[in-house]
């Protein structure tokens, strides 16, 4: 990790947070670090830049498992930059870019390159994902260990938006990543099963008649995955869980020990294939939306462990890709600006998490997936790394689109009242966000 010479210019007082939702205190971050925690009202705050936070719950930067930034190759959807920048607004401090660019991410100068640009920015951490196969095309290993030693430090290995279906390459990867302490993050989805499906396959598909995608493509692929898994003693990350059946098939191996973790989507948690009647593709997603039974079931997957992570698996994408009919558009939503008031709404205002269970599941668990867990996730601590998010529980607003910072307009919350509102972010002591705007200043140019 480089270190970041504008780290520490400004002492801030974040005055009466709540850390993780407990009792009120003053947080004073300085030269990088939370230097103090103190009793509210007591900070000595001479020289320093109050944030005024009654009320606001303050959590640790919030850390993507699964983001796409879409560069190199699709700057016009999203860059690293602005890919960055609308994960800081979200409370983002670090976010993982999976690998399906052009050219993809299957080479230490890929990783390297997208890594530096990370760094560029200045926005958040960018932990570039190396692709599992080369090109993608599920046939060769990629140079794992190459991106695993390169300057990027690459950890996590996926194929995402592509299964990876051949069960000996699986086998391999799961077996070349424990070398480096990698991890095989899986996009379970049976191509075979899947061929031109468009929704999930069930009561609507046959109604609006769009091609049904059958929850048990995802679920015999987890199957078989988990039992891999454990065969070769390894570690698997199934992405994007989205089936009821997924979250038993994954309670299960973990109940046998199998070393296996999942995350599932914000958009996963509330929206429903009911959706696709509308024939609008801002709802066509991959996995897809699926039932209401299924909604309650990744919620309740969460909620007692069994699921680790939400994952935003943002996945911007260009007007000419989404404006068209159903069958012709791209599959993804974007999510990195909605993902924290979408989990507000869905588990903690609903009773199922406390604040520190959501630092768990979108700070701590995927920091430690990710192996980033030494800068990232940390606790709320005298001399930890002040990457921190403050939120507004109490604040509501009503997603527009237009007025994101992703350069995509693709979020399925159009027009939705959502509750919280990421009032700052902190990378390292420098904020990224302050009143819920993006700071420019102190970014562009610093290094
Ligand atoms: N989620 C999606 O619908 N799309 C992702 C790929 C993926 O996550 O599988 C994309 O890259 O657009
Ligand atoms: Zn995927
Ligand atoms: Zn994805």
């Amino acid at each position: 990790m480089s270190t970041d010479p504008t780290t520490g210019t400004t002492t801030y007082v974040l005055r009466g947070a709540r850390p993780l939702g407990g009792d009120a205190v003053d947080v004073v971050l300085a030269g990088g670090v939370v230097a103090e925690i103190t009793a509210a009202g007591t900070a000595r705050v001479d020289g320093a830049t109050v944030v005024e936070a009654a009320d606001h719950v303050l959590l640790p930067g919030l850390v993507d498992l699964h983001t796409h930034l879409r560069e190199p190759g699709r700057e016009d959807a999203e860059t690293v930059a602005s890919g960055t920048r609308a994960a800081a607004v979200g409370g983002f401090t670090a976010v993982h870019a999976m690998a399906n660019t052009s050219p993809v991410a299957d080479t230490a100068g890929v990783v390297e390159q997208v890594h530096r640009l990370g760094e560029q920015a200045g926005w958040a951490d960018v932990h570039p994902v190396g692709a599992v196969t080369v090109g993608l095309d599920g046939v060769r290993l990629a140079e794992l260990g190459a991106m695993a030693d390169s300057a990027a430090r690459v950890r996590v290995f996926s194929d995402d938006g592509r299964c990876v279906h051949d069960p000996v390459l699986m086998r391999r990867a799961l077996e070349y990543v424990k070398a480096f302490d990698g991890v095989v993050a899986q996009h379970a989805q049976e191509p075979r099963l899947t061929e031109g499906a468009q929704m999930n396959e069930g009561v609507v598909s046959s109604q609006v008649g769009l091609a049904g995608w059958p929850a048990v493509a995802e679920e015999a692929i987890i199957a078989r995955d988990v039992l891999l898994a454990e065969h070769v003693g390894s570690r698997l990350h199934v992405c994007h869980l989205s089936t009821a059946g997924s979250v038993e098939i994954v309670r299960w191996a973990k109940s046998r020990g199998i070393d296996v973790t999942a995350e599932v989507t914000p958009h996963h948690l509330v929206l429903t294939d009911e959706l696709a009647r509308t024939y609008d593709p801002t709802y066509k997603v991959n996995p897809p939306l699926r039932t209401a039974a299924d909604v309650e079931a990744v919620r309740q997957g969460l909620a007692d462990g069994t699921i680790d992570i939400v994952a935003t698996d943002h996945a911007p994408h260009t007007r000419e890709d989404k404006d068209c009919e159903w069958g012709a558009a791209a599959f993804g939503m974007t999510g990195l600006e909605t993902a924290l008031s979408v989990v507000q709404q869905t588990m903690v205002d609903t009773g199922l998490l406390s604040w520190a269970d959501v630092a768990r599941v979108l700070s701590a668990n995927p920091a430690r997936i990710g192996r980033v867990e030494a800068t990232q996730g940390r606790p709320i601590a005298v001399g930890e790394p002040a990457n921190l998010t403050l939120v507004d529980p109490a604040a509501t607003r009503t997603i527009d689109g237009a007025d994101q910072a992703t350069a995509s307009a693709n979020t399925p919350f159009r027009g939705h009242e959502l509750p919280g509102r990421v009032v700052a972010t902190f990378l390292r002591g420098r904020a990224t966000v302050l009143d819920g705007a993006p700071v420019e200043a102190g970014v562009v140019g610093a290094r």
